[in-house]
């Protein structure tokens, strides 16, 4: 068995792990990457990229089937599915060389492809190599979690792991779970010609401000996606192309494929956390907001393996966020604390939910009477109007003239929701928005038209502003 001896030893080559190592071995760190999988990890292969390169492909079928009040006949796709699969699997081919084991080799950073497993709290064992480190990166990501139905494990479901590799359109394709990836993937089928299902425990995009929900779930019931909420499941019956769901009051639900997406748990097991003294539970490695393990010093979680300290968000651009918190610590000894106060999330339905900062409710409890809530329907922006694409709010929640929080409906809200990622960041006011000149006509200008709306009514409904346009009228030669 060989020993290596470095300074940073990264367990996992997805998004948190990728960004740990290329920074650091450009900063000149000696770096040790272990992946067991694909190089990229989940939201190259099997998450974000593949979701999104599917859901572009289901807009282009519903743009030809929903022209008619444009002018333009509306026409029926053919969908090849299994071509539509093929260019999914090309946009993975063609962004993978950026996560590849030949680009981190060329960065100077040690790839090794095999398991890694801790054996001391300093050590880690991968195939036929001993890594001691200075510091270890746990990026080790998440998985499906597979609920305790009666039934479910005897059937052939599919998972996001899966999904991608399917060649033929469901015909009935039900979706266990309303969250992100339900919705997003529930909308992408039914576009590409599938029966779709969604059956949700809770409430569908739970997480979400119920106000922007609510029209987003009409739009797509709209579509002809079947939307059943507070609707458990007691049992599964079937086989493969014949799936049944039996729900709480007894009615059943057939479909020919299964999707699960009830939520993801961090992979911690066979990571011989107990041997390396690294405290963790169901939610992830126990963090503090430095993202470095309670227990061992040695260790840092990053992305979806961290626990809630690290914020509790499953996103690629947390996990990347934490690399940096990660790197300023390990490499050059600053402090670091992760925040979520300046996160946006974005899901990539039609359209679109994306907000950053807490809900209404939640800065309601913050806040209490400093908080204002400001709301610009999207049927007051030009250029959605020229798009027939008004279905759509934006809500901006200020206090004390800067703004704290946000969540767009509407078309290209992950977009749109940038700007106000840049002005919470950057603890902006209002002000600054609203005197900043956007391009018309832009989606953009619903974002300054909302913080425009902040000084409306101060402005034009306050009886000292005309008085004292009343008397320099007067005095203006
Ligand atoms: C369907 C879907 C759609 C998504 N869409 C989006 C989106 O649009 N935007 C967004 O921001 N996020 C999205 N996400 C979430 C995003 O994919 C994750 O938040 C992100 O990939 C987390 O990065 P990570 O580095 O923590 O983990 P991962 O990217 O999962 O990487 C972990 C890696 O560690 C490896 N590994 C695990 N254990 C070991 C071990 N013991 N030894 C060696 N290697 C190991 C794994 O093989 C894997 O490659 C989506 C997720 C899914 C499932
Ligand atoms: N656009 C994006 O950025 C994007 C897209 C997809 C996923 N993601 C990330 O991946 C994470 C996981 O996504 P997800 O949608 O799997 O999880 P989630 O936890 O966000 O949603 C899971 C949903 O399933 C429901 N559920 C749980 N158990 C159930 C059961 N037995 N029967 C019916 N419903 C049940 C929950 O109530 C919840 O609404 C997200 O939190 C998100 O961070 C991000």
């Amino acid at each position: 068995m060989e020993t290596i001896q470095t300074d940073l030893c990264i367990i996992g080559a997805g998004s948190g792990g990728l960004s740990v190592a290329a920074g650091a071995a450009q900063m000149g760190a000696r770096t040790v990457l272990i992946e067991s999988g694909e190089m990229g990890g989940d939201c190259l292969n099997s998450g974000c990229v593949p979701s999104k390169a599917l859901i572009a492909a289901a807009a282009r079928a519903h743009a030809m089937r929903s022209g008619a009040a444009f002018g333009i006949t509306p026409a029926e796709p053919q969908v090849d599915f299994a071509a539509v699969q093929d260019h999914v699997a090309r946009v993975i081919a063609t962004i993978a060389p950026v996560d590849s084991q030949d680009r981190f080799e060329g960065l100077g950073v040690r790839v090794i492809r095999d398991h890694a497993r801790f054996t001391a709290p300093d050590r880690v064992a991968a195939g036929a190599f001993q890594i001691t480190a200075r510091r270890f990166v746990i990026a080790t990501g998440s998985r499906p979690v597979i609920p305790q139905i009666p039934g479910l494990a005897d059937l052939p479901f599919l998972t996001n792991e899966t999904l991608f590799a399917l060649r033929e359109c469901p015909s009935h394709l039900i979706v266990l779970g309303g969250g992100p990836i339900g919705m997003e993937m529930a909308q992408a089928h039914r576009r590409l010609g599938a029966r779709v299902t969604v059956i949700e425990a809770g409430r569908a995009l739970g997480r979400d401000d119920p106000e922007l929900v609510a029209p987003l779930l009409a739009r797509l019931r709209a579509e002809g996606v079947e939307i059943l909420e507070d609707t458990p499941v007691t049992a599964f019956t079937g086989k493969d192309g014949l799936i049944r769901a039996v729900l709480k009051d007894g009615r059943g639900i057939e479909g020919s494929h299964l999707l699960v997406a009830t939520g993801r748990a961090p992979v911690l097991a066979g990571l011989g956390l107990e041997a390396a003294e690294v405290e963790h539970t169901a939610r992830g490695v126990t963090v503090g907001r430095n993202l470095r393990s309670v227990s061992n010093r040695r260790v840092y979680a990053v992305g979806d393996a961290a626990g809630p300290g690290g914020g509790g968000l499953q996103f690629t651009h947390v996990a990347g966020y934490h690399a940096g918190l990660v790197i300023r610590q390990a490499l050059f000894g600053l402090p670091a604390r992760a925040t979520t106060r300046h996160i946006p999330r974005a899901t990539y339905t039609d359209p679109g939910l994306a907000s950053i900062g807490p809900t209404e409710a939640e800065a309601r409890m913050i806040h209490g009477s400093a908080l204002e809530v400001l709301r610009v329907s999207f049927d007051e922006n030009d250029r959605a109007q020229t798009m027939l694409a008004t279905d759509g709010l934006l809500k901006l929640l200020v206090v004390k003239g800067r703004p704290v929080g946000v969540a767009i409906l509407g078309p290209q809200a992950g977009e749109l929701i940038g700007l106000w990622a840049l002005a919470i960041a950057g603890r902006m006011k209002l002000s600054t928005l609203a005197g900043t000149v956007l391009p018309y006509p832009t989606l953009g200008e619903v974002s300054k038209r909302a913080a425009g709306a902040y000084f409306s009514p101060r402005l034009f409904a306050n009886p000292w502003v005309k008085r004292v346009v009343g008397l320099v009228q007067r005095w203006l030669p």
